[in-house]
């Protein structure tokens, strides 16, 4: 473990003690995007590993055919030691249900987002541990890093340790899955809960499309072609971001030209000033007091209006069709894109 370099713990491969789960089984329930990355990751480490799945769903055979047990999620979990809970998070209070009485003892609940016990959706028994790993990043890629030798960083967290074991396991898992590999930083459900809803909201799906399409509406309005207006917001986003990614906002600074530096500083709080931080402490207020969470369960509970609406009018957004003609002309775009599907399960 790091304790020095940085103010929480991160755990490492040579902290993690397989042992702690290599003679247990565990159920992964459901075969999305989680739930498809971490079965087979913890199937090629050697784990036994049995697939959760709805007796008619079509992820059923494409599970099988990648080699992995399927049984129905009651059955599942009444024959695992582990429970990692991999469904849809609006779905997971009504599988809980149904998966509770095969829950003994000493077995584990694990989660990959925290939503469901930090806001009382789901009640787990006092005698199983509950656990989080959360790979910070979609499934697709957690495969992707793991077949490549790469890994990929997660969270943990323990919220009920009855067994003295919770940590220990949880961490062995995180190995079998490879997040070990990249670091593994301890923290809690509340804290993932709260960072996670925020940051999808505010900054990386909310915050960045929202941007997006701003520009591009800024420039079409203004009589530019939304195919300038496509690559200068949002394909070339992608380059811009990459280079953070691998070196900080220094790197990307560094590449980028002397005047969009000077532009960018001078210019960019300008349009992301004090009353998006004054949005962003809003949205942070209403996902740490529940009035996110209570409106996101109202809204299932009333059969998505709203979801339905928003889902809608962002697909059919111009910026949509002018980036599906465009991509469609190069051809790395198919090549990722065939590569993407490969990789994908089938969906629900
Ligand atoms: N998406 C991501 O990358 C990330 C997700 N998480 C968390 O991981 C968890 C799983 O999310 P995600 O992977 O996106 O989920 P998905 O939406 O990809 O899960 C779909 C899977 O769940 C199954 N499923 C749906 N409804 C039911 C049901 N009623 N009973 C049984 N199975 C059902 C589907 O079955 P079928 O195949 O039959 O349709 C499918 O296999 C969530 O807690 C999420 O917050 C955390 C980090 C990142
Ligand atoms: C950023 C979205 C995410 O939180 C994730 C991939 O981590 C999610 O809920 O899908
Ligand atoms: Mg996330
Ligand atoms: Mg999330």
């Amino acid at each position: 473990m790091s304790e020095t370099e940085f103010t929480v713990p991160v755990y490492y491969d040579n902290d993690a003690n397989s042992d702690a789960i290599a003679n247990k089984t565990v159920a992964v329930l459901g075969y999305g995007s989680q739930g498809h990355a971490h079965a087979q990751n913890l199937d090629d480490s050697g784990v036994d590993v049995v697939v959760g799945l709805r007796k008619d769903s079509d992820s059923w055979t494409q599970a099988e055919n990648d080699g992995l047990r399927v049984a129905t999620p009651d059955d599942a979990a009444a024959e695992a030691d582990i429970v990692s809970m991999l469904v849809p998070d609006t779905v997971q209070p009504a599988v809980f249900e149904a998966i509770s009485d095969g829950l003994e003892a000493g077995d584990t609940l694990q989660f990959a987002h925290g939503f469901n016990i930090h806001y009382n959706q789901i009640q787990p028994p006092e005698d199983v541990d509950v656990t989080m790993i959360a790979p910070k990043t979609p499934g697709h890629l957690l495969r992707r890093n793991y077949v490549e030798d790469t890994g990929t960083p997660a969270l943990l967290a323990v919220y009920q340790n009855t067994t003295d074991g919770a940590k220990e396991e949880a961490l062995a898992y995180a190995q079998a899955i490879g997040c070990t590999r990249a670091g593994v930083v301890e923290t809690t459900f509340q804290e993932e809960v709260e960072t996670d809803l925020f940051g999808e909201q505010a900054v990386l799906c909310g915050g960045i499309t929202s941007l997006i399409k701003k520009g591009y509406e800024t420039l079409v309005d203004a009589g530019y072609s939304p195919e300038m207006a496509y690559f200068e917001c949002l394909n070339e986003m992608k380059l811009i971001v990459d280079l953070m990614y691998e070196g900080g906002m220094a790197e990307m600074w560094n590449s980028v030209s002397d005047t969009a530096e000077y532009g960018g500083l001078a210019v960019g709080p300008e349009i992301v000033g004090e009353g998006v931080r004054e949005n962003m402490d809003e949205a942070l207020e209403q996902v740490q007091n529940g009035e996110f969470a209570r409106e996101w369960i109202l809204e299932n509970q009333a059969g998505r209006p709203s979801y339905t609406q928003l889902h809608a009018a962002d697909r059919n957004h111009d910026i949509e069709e002018v980036g599906a003609r465009l991509r469609a002309l190069f051809s790395w775009a198919e090549e990722a894109e065939e590569e993407e599907e490969a990789e994908a399960p089938a969906d629900d």
